[in-house]
């Protein structure tokens, strides 16, 4: 079983507009509602993937009621843990040409006793679980040592542990040894504090984190590809995409391609890259189906092109 732990999920709202202008009214030619975060992403692709999956995630208000309401309809099993303030919604503004624009709400506060009351959901789940993927932002009231604290104790329940997130949140958890984190170009850049412009540089940064403690990268570096580097190896993979619609939860989907296909060594990284590729074709965050993959269109090596240019470079 994969267990997944969103500490800040949303209500995800998707609206299709021809162009953004800023001040005008702005009309949708389209809209979606997802249940979101990027646990609850993983979780949607696990069982997708026809894998089973558990969801935990905190859950307050009418938002929160929905969400819950859409992952149901969708069969994805949850294990919520109530809490007072209202569940955050984020909105994805999608333009005709493919360039998406983002608002993620703060979200709730968490009191110290629904904080507890997460950690404890999570350590009684712990023992079916295979994995616990921990994922996104944490929401306020949780200390930046929140997700080391989980990595600890899971680890100490025999569980391997994928780690999505960012900032000091990635950096207070890597000397808990996480199994595998996943961070996006930017967030490899933010977190060894320098600039990717290179294929080869963003080997380097992940070749960094791996000496504060994660055993594996796997980071996503968006049209040009993903790499990981882990202590069996370091491969790259790039797949054939043919029409970007929407990347919000490509990163979700990758990551629950690596943890069904075993998480570990380049059959898990071609499995992260095909759920990518396919999730970028699929309108607001959309998990693939099985049905949506194209493996064929995936290419994996380790002949890693050091010096190839990013077409996304991170700042
Ligand atoms: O604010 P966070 O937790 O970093 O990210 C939240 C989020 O952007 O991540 C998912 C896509 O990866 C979306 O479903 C959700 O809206």
């Amino acid at each position: 079983m994969i267990l997944t732990v969103t500490p800040n999920p949303s209500l995800d709202r998707t609206y299709e507009v021809p162009a953004l202008a800023r001040g005008e009214v702005l009309r949708a030619t389209g809209e979606r509602v997802d249940p979101g975060g990027k646990g609850v992403n993983v979780s949607r692709a696990v069982a997708a993937a026809g894998r089973r999956t558990v969801a935990v995630l905190p859950l307050g208000g009418a938002p929160g009621a929905l969400v819950a309401d859409l992952l149901d309809a969708r069969g994805i099993e949850v294990a919520p843990v109530p809490v007072a303030g209202a569940t955050r919604s984020n909105i994805a503004l999608a333009e005709t040409d493919g360039v998406l624009t983002k608002i993620n709400a703060p979200g709730p506060e968490l009191s110290p006793a629904e904080q507890e009351s997460l950690l404890e959901t999570v350590r009684r789940l712990s023992r079916d679980a295979d994995w616990i993927a921990c994922c996104g932002s944490l929401p306020r009231g949780l200390a930046p040592s929140w997700y080391a604290e989980l990595v600890a104790r899971a680890h100490r329940a025999g569980c391997r542990i994928a780690l999505d997130t960012s900032g000091p949140a990635l950096l207070r958890a890597l000397p808990e040894r996480p199994d595998v984190v996943k961070p996006n170009a930017e967030e490899l850049a933010r977190a060894v504090g320098r600039p990717l412009a290179t294929v080869g540089d963003a080997v380097r940064a992940s070749v960094v984190l791996r000496g504060l403690g994660a055993r594996a990268v796997l980071a996503s570096l968006g049209a040009d590809g993903q790499l990981l580097v882990s202590g069996a190896g370091t491969w790259f993979a790039t797949a054939r995409v043919s029409a970007v619609r929407s990347n919000v939860g490509a990163g979700d989907a990758s990551l629950a391609g690596f943890l069904i296909a075993g998480g570990a060594g380049p059959g898990a990284l071609a499995s992260a890259v095909a759920h990518g590729a396919a999730a970028v074709r699929l309108p607001g965050s959309e998990m693939p189906t099985p049905a949506d993959l194209d493996p064929a269109a995936v290419t994996v090596t380790t002949e890693v092109p050091m010096d190839r240019v990013l077409k996304e470079p991170a700042p």
